[in-house]
């Protein structure tokens, strides 16, 4: 039924892009109320690598990442995940895609409390009728340190154990992509740095691309690389950052750019 472009290994193309934006712009309102969000940003999230997305409150982060994951539609431009246009896909297909191909972890942990940790993990894959991998589970599991709390209930959990379900989750079904949204926003920051530490692995090791909106120069640190939005647009990019260099970056943008309210 979701066979062709769509099928869940369709997600490592051989361009090794993992996802992509082209000319991406996103307004909201229209008259007195206009706001463009985005405004022409072409970007590519390359696979296996690891991308922080910054800029200060309103720069349009959450609009680029809910846009790159099909959870939000363009006003014009376009998006591909993998090699796969999503302005191309109906309703039915965009919700197969993000259920198939991309990983989503938010900052509420976002599990359902009557399921145990493993059943949490594995819900994505229980929804998509496909049977887990159990090699590949196991590895997750194994690397977010969840062994021994399989059967606990997200109540039975420390905040940052909760979020290590929400990451194997995300891993589970072996997506072309995960996509996080402060997803250390809620934590203190040891279990932050446990969080972004298993991201880390999970690009290092296992191959995993992700891409992370983040307002903290540490956990961006983590990241392979980041961008750097400022009212809609592309403004910078980073390799190999470290919270020093980010948060000197930052500090140059306000300089450059004042904020207003
Ligand atoms: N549903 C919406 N309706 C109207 N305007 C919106 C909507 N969503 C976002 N915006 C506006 O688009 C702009 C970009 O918002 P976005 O949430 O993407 O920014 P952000 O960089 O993620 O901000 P923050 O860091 O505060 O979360 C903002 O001016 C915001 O007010």
């Amino acid at each position: 039924m979701t066979a062709g472009p769509l099928a869940p290994h369709a997600s490592r193309p051989s361009t090794g892009i993992a996802a992509d934006t082209t000319d991406l712009s996103k307004v909201y309102g229209s008259g007195d109320t206009r706001v463009v969000a985005l405004d022409q940003v072409s970007i590519s999230f390359r696979a296996g690598e690891f991308t922080a997305i910054m800029g200060p409150s309103g720069s349009g982060k959450s609009t680029l990442m809910h846009c790159a994951a099909g959870l939000d539609s363009p006003s014009s431009g376009s998006v591909r995940v993998g090699t796969t246009e999503l302005s191309r896909l109906n309703d039915r297909q965009l919700t197969a895609l993000r259920r198939d191909r991309i990983g989503f972890i938010f900052q509420a942990f976002n599990l359902l409390p009557t399921l145990t940790a493993l059943e949490n993990i594995t819900l994505p894959l229980t929804i998509a009728g496909r049977k887990p991998d159990q090699q590949w589970l196991d590895r997750v599991v194994s690397m977010v340190g969840l062994s021994g709390r399989l059967d606990h209930r997200p109540a039975q959990l420390s905040g940052g154990q909760q979020q290590r379900v929400a990451v194997a989750r995300a891993l589970a079904s072996q997506p072309g992509i995960i996509f996080g949204d402060e997803p250390t926003g809620n934590l203190d920051s040891r279990s932050g740095a446990e969080v972004l530490g298993f991201l880390r692995d999970s690009v290092r090791e296992l191959g995993q691309t992700v891409v992370m909106v983040t307002h903290d120069p540490v956990a961006a640190g983590y990241a392979d690389r980041v961008v750097f939005l400022a009212d809609g647009r592309l403004v910078d990019e980073m390799a190999h950052p470290t919270p020093d260099r980010v948060l000197d970056l930052m500090k140059a943008f306000d300089t450059r750019h004042p904020r207003t309210s």
